[in-house]
């Protein structure tokens, strides 16, 4: 069977790293670009991280797109979490800068673009704030139904966010973005950290990627320093989530969770900006409700975290 063509979208990102490389690993996909976004580092810097990650990997014959500066509705008070993933937001390691220039077109007109071009044929994989996702779909009123799926990873469905107990990182760094692509028609399946959460590396993971021979793991083990004094400052594991390359492994084995399917709608403002909200279709609601009337979408519910974690070890180890 052909690779399936993927795109990543991506703020990297210690686990956007892992993310990338296991896709770059994986025979299973074709990553024919990576667009970028705000989040966990800012536009500019998400693109000068991934023009590095393309380096390291020996694979620049990718190309780059680069993404929305600023929210859906032009906001310029982005959350950026550096605190987890570092000021470079690749764990401090003073990395040179990359010789890569992105490409002339925006990641909104290079998806757009590929999505007519393959139609029907195309995973993204966003990874970050939807914004560059909702500007697309703004951009071209086909771009829902050309899209082949969209793996976002983001929300908190029915446990506590990341950002505060409502809110979960990416959905909170643009909540209308997020509205815009759940309601969008789009076939979206959601992996949110009450799926990620289940996916651990352990410190004798992050030992075993040390030893390893491995590009990847040499590369990773330096890197996922800071993420791991972060996780282990804020929830008091001695693990770290691997939020990004689940969301990847999503698209690559959809047999790796399972998932249910209703609507979902984003809570946009007052202290619950950036809830989730799945409605579930069991019960027929007398009025009519912001939920009636749109289209449904996937949300995983389960995961088979040990071989999540397998593959990723496997394929970073590989390398
Ligand atoms: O505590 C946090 N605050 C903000 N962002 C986080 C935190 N933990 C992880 N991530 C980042 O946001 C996405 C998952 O929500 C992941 O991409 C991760 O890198």
């Amino acid at each position: 069977m052909a690779a399936k063509k993927i795109i990543i979208d991506t703020d990297p990102g210690i686990d956007d790293t892992m993310a990338i490389f296991v896709a770059l690993r994986s025979p299973e996909v074709e990553v024919i670009g990576l667009t970028t976004i705000y989040g966990n580092v800012y536009t500019t810097l998400a693109t000068r991280n991934a023009l590095h990650l393309l380096e390291v990997a020996e694979r620049t014959d990718i190309p780059v797109a680069e993404g929305s500066h600023v929210t859906i509705t032009k906001g310029t008070k982005l959350r950026i979490a550096d605190f987890v993933h570092g000021a470079d937001g690749l764990g401090n390691q003073n990395f040179p800068t990359p010789k890569g220039k992105p490409i002339e077109l925006s990641a909104a007109s290079f998806l757009v673009q590929q999505a007519n071009l393959y139609r029907g044929q195309v995973t993204v994989v966003a990874l970050g704030p939807l914004t560059n996702i909702a500007l697309a779909i703004q951009l071209d009123p086909e771009f829902s139904r050309n899209i082949g799926q969209i793996v976002v990873l983001g929300g908190a469905f029915a446990v506590n966010g990341n950002v505060n107990p409502a809110a979960e990182a990416n959905i909170f760094g643009d909540p209308d973005a997020a509205d815009i692509v759940f309601t969008s028609g789009a076939d979206v399946l959601a992996v949110g950290i009450n799926v990620t959460h289940q996916v651990i590396m352990t410190d004798a993971d992050r030992e075993e990627l040390a030893s390893s021979k491995g590009k990847f793991a040499q590369y990773l083990s330096k890197i996922l320093e800071v993420y791991f004094s972060y996780h282990h400052d804020a929830y008091s594991t001695r693990g770290v989530y691997l939020h990004d390359p689940t969301a990847l492994l999503a698209a690559v084995n959809p047999s790796l969770i399972t998932y249910t399917e209703g609507v979902v709608r984003v809570q946009t403002s007052g202290i619950t900006r950036g809830l989730t909200i799945l409605y579930n279709k069991q019960k027929r609601f007398e009025e009519v409700t912001e939920w009636s009337n749109k289209p449904s979408v996937k949300v995983a519910v389960t995961v088979d975290a040990p071989t999540v974690v397998k593959l990723i070890m496997e394929r970073l180890m590989d390398s």
